[in-house]
């Protein structure tokens, strides 16, 4: 394994394994295997780059640290020599953390400094300006973001934002700096590093910003941002010779599908206002939920029921409706609950017998993941940008699509069923 990856939450995961999958345009990627928490055992030989999908964006930051270098650990002794600190490409974090202190622990850990954070993700209309996000024409605290269930982001100054979280100073690299090539690039990060600057934000805009920040950065052991930052980290081991590079293939799967929803986020209610148009759909009652009134094996039985007509069961709810319900249960009770509720639900499916599984949400998907215990995943082809398809491995494989919260388009939920069985 040349290249590894430690990525806060599963379907951020499977974000940036897509893309060292995929590489750039025409020239192909690294054989990429997504594996869930930190490994027992070896990686299979044959894989290039490994992405070690952890749950600790909104975890306590000690634990999130510990389990952040626990991974660090194990990729280093598959071999990895470069490593990625993926976040979201949102910052997702609190005050506290946890992208400050994981990436400053990891850094202090491989004895870095001048490192790279940059969330740019421009195919998603994420771009980091003067230190500032926006998620297409809106600055971060506004584009919806700030009413986020976990890890509300009120501030579009993501280098102050990063401060808050970190012990050491954060510095920036402006696009003036950066748009001027890899060597300018490099000499303001060394420069980062001698002024004691331990995590440096760097602006991008364009995809061929983020390549340039691979081109500075071929050498470093630690660079930490969103998937973009690994646009061209694969076309860096291709033109050493370390890989072959190209497509790969991965087979799809066929049989009973379930799609389940808990992700709150615009585009995610939009897909399910398209998908119950025309399909089988059950809204979970959270009050309900919280009252022990609606069980795992309920909602199962529907989907299993429908199974064949692409069903769907949603926990998903309007930013209003999740503010009452979690001032009436408390945040972490009310998330806590419905997690374990997809997770359960998941396992039942697969123990009855299903093959496709769609989860829209990061700790929805980390949730529903854990539970299934897949162990690696290989990588398939993306279904919409940010999303591939995941296989697992062993005689009766699933194949499941783990999607962000704001990523995939509208009729994402079938599109994605159709290329999880390989069409
Ligand atoms: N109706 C609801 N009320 C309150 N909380 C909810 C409700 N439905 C889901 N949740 C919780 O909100 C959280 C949504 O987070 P999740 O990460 O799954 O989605 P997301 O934030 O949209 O996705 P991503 O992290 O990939 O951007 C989950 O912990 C989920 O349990
Ligand atoms: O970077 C992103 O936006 C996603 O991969 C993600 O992590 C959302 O939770």
């Amino acid at each position: 394994m040349l290249l590894g990856v430690i990525a806060d939450d599963f379907t951020g995961a499977s974000d940036i394994a897509n893309t060292l999958a995929r590489g750039l345009p025409g020239r192909g990627g690294l054989r990429t295997a997504q594996f869930l928490g930190v490994p027992r055992a070896s990686a299979p030989a044959n894989i290039e780059a490994g992405v070690v999908a952890l749950k600790s964006r909104s975890i306590a930051a000690g634990e999130a640290v510990a389990q952040s270098l626990a991974a660090l650990d194990w990729l280093l002794a598959q071999g990895c020599g470069q490593i990625v600190f993926k976040y979201c490409s949102t910052f997702d974090s609190t005050p506290e953390g946890n992208i400050g202190p994981v990436g400053e622990a990891l850094a202090r850990r491989l004895g870095v400094a001048g490192v790279v954070a940059c969330p740019a993700f421009p195919t998603m209309g994420r771009t980091v300006y003067q230190g500032h996000l926006f998620v297409r024409d809106r600055l971060l605290n506004e584009s919806g973001l700030e009413h986020h269930p976990i890890t509300p982001m009120t501030d579009a100054d993501i280098r102050r934002w990063l401060a808050r979280q970190s012990r050491d100073p954060v510095g920036l690299v402006a696009w003036q700096t950066l748009s001027a090539g890899p060597a300018s690039l490099r000499a303001a990060l060394d420069q980062a590093a001698a002024h004691g600057e331990r995590l440096v934000i760097v602006d991008a805009i364009r995809d061929a910003d983020l390549v340039t920040i691979a081109e500075a950065c071929r050498e470093d052991v630690l660079i930490t941002g969103g998937s973009g930052v690994a646009l061209g980290l694969a076309e860096n081991f291709i033109r050493r010779g370390a890989v072959r590079g190209g497509a790969q293939t991965v087979a799809g799967v066929a049989g009973p599908e379930a799609i389940l929803a808990g992700s709150c986020s615009g585009a995610t209610r939009g897909q399910i206002d398209r998908h119950i148009g025309g399909h089988p759909s059950l809204p979970i009652d959270v009050d309900a939920v919280m009252a022990g009134g609606v069980t795992a094996d309920q909602l199962a039985a529907f989907l299993l029921a429908e199974a064949g007509r692409a069903p769907l069961v949603y926990s998903s709810a309007t930013p209003q409706q999740v503010r009452s319900l979690q001032q009436r249960y408390g945040r972490e009770r009310v998330s806590g609950t419905l997690d374990a509720l997809f997770g359960e639900v998941a396992v039942k499916l697969v123990a009855q017998g299903v093959r496709r599984l769609v989860v829209a949400g990061g700790e929805t998907s980390g949730a529903v993941a854990s539970a299934l215990d897949l162990g690696a995943l290989t990588i398939g082809p993306e279904i919409d940008p940010g999303v591939p398809v995941l296989v697992s491995q062993g005689e009766r494989p699933v194949a499941l699509a783990l999607k962000s919260g704001n990523f995939g388009g509208p009729d994402f939920f079938e599109k994605a069923l159709q290329r999880l069985e390989g069409q």
